[in-house]
Parts: C-alpha cells; structure tokens; sequence
C-alpha cells in the first residue's frame, strides 16, 4: 500500500489504514519517540475485525513538524483533525504512554466521538515537571541518541534486551532517528500536560494496560489512573515493558479483543 497523508492543522499527519472501512473503528496513538510500526503486530491480528487508523503524531515518523513546542491539546487536536480527513464520527482509541494521553484529551474534548479507552502503560499526569526538563536539557546537548541506551531500558524489560538483541538495536534506532524538535516539543507537552481533574469526567469503557517491568510508567502509576477513571478495568501484563505491542502483541490483542466484546464495541 502507498503511504497515505493528511493534511492537519497546519502539517502533515503521516497514517495508515486497515480493515474493514465498514467495520468498528480502532485509532492507535504511539508513544514518545516512536512511530506507527510499533502495532504493526497488533493491527495483522485485529484488522479482519476493525476499520484500524495508525498514525504518526506531528514531530515523528512520516508526519511534519508543524509549530514545535506543542501541548497535549494540539497532539490531541491533530488526531481530531485525523479523524475528520477519514470521516470517522466515533472510535475506540488505544494509546499508548503520550498516544494514552492523547487519547484521553480527544475524549474530554470530544466524549460523543470516543466509544471505548484502552490506555497502555500510561497516566492522567506521566513523569514530573523536574525530570522532564533534566531530559529536554540533555538532549538540547548531546542529541536523543546521548540518551538511547537509557531509554531503552524504560522502554523494553530486561529478557527482551537480553534475547532480541537487534531487534532492541533498531527500536533504538527508531527512537534516536525521531528529529529533536519533534521529541524535545512532544517532552513539553509531558511535562506540562496533566489530566487528572478530566480523568474522573471520562464516561466510556476504560481499559488500563501495564507491563510489569514498565520504568517509565510503573504498574502502581497506571493503577493510580485506573482508580480515577470511573468504572475503568485494570489489566497487568507480567514480565513485560513499556511496549507491550512489542513485546507481547499476542496478549494485547487479547485483551482488546475481549474487552471490546464485553463492553459492546464490536
Ligand atoms: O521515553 C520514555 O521514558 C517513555 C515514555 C514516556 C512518555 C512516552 O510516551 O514514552
């Protein structure tokens, strides 16, 4: 398939899509530092049911940079304007970390468009104030890649650096190859993005998703989101990191299919 574009907000949204136009629609939004093909896995195994929508947030992957430094807002902004180009009315959205808190400020800024949350390894507030300006600091020094093998330990649990040597090495390469604007302008948003009064507002199926070995958002963190999001299901996935569709994409691919026929999303 060619690589398919947006025009958004100013910028070009770089996306893809799969599955069924007539199907129920299932938005991915990525993390910090990486793009699309992190739910490659996880989109060959659901697109026989879902209309799937992955897409590069501005400052990573294919999409443009737009106007760096931006908030939660206008990331969350961009994936309306995604959703507008695709004439999707209502989704489910899975997000992971920053794509989890996207995924939260499009449902507080459009709740009757967002049928379900599944929020991966991610918070209503991720990180603080302090730590993140330590990281935007050190990569206006020394670059991301100063910073990479760090990263990969939050990012990826120990028994897979250990075993998928490579593949760690080119997940690190997708991280180091995101342009510093974009990842220095997406850590502002981190740092001043917070959620939690609108976290107890959210009134749609909710399924919170941790690894066990998660360093950038523990498993009592996301717990701690879970708590205030009214109803919302807690599910810990043992021994793995950040990145469960990297990871273990069989096993996210359960959970988000169970969870969307329980919850009549399907
Ligand atoms: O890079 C990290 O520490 C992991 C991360 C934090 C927010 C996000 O999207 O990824």
């Amino acid at each position: 398939m060619s690589l398919q574009v947006a025009p958004v907000n100013g910028t070009h949204i770089h996306y893809s899509q799969s599955g069924p136009k007539n199907g129920p629609a299932l938005v991915f939004a990525n993390s910090l530092g990486t793009d699309l093909r992190i739910w490659d896995d996880v989109v060959d195994a659901l697109s026989s049911t879902f209309n799937i929508v992955t897409y590069d947030k501005r400052g990573h992957g294919l999409s443009g940079i737009g106007d760096a430094p931006y908030d939660v807002a206008l990331h969350a902004n961009d994936l309306i304007g995604l959703l507008d180009y695709l004439g999707l009315d209502q989704v489910i959205i899975c997000g992971l970390s920053v794509g989890g808190l996207i995924a939260q400020k499009v449902t507080e800024l459009v709740p009757n468009r967002v049928r379900g949350l599944i929020l991966c390894d991610t918070a209503a507030k991720l990180g603080d104030y302090d730590s993140w300006n330590t990281r935007i600091e050190a990569i206006k020094a020394d670059g991301i890649a100063s910073m990479g093998d760090a990263i990969m330990e939050r990012w990826l649990s120990p028994t897979f650096r250990k075993e998928r040597v490579l593949e760690t090495a080119m997940y690190r390469d997708m991280l180091v190859r995101t342009t510093v604007e974009g990842y220095i302008g997406t850590c502002i948003a981190l740092r001043d993005g917070d959620l939690r009064d609108a976290a107890a507002k959210i009134a749609v199926p909710t399924l919170c998703i941790c690894g066990s070995e998660d360093l950038a958002t523990p498993p009592d963190v996301v717990r701690a989101t879970a708590d205030m999001i009214p109803n919302a299901e807690f599910e810990l996935i043992d021994g793995v990191g950040h990145l469960p569709c990297i990871e273990t994409p069989e096993l996210l691919t359960r959970l988000i299919d169970r969870f969307t026929k329980e919850k009549n999303l399907v």
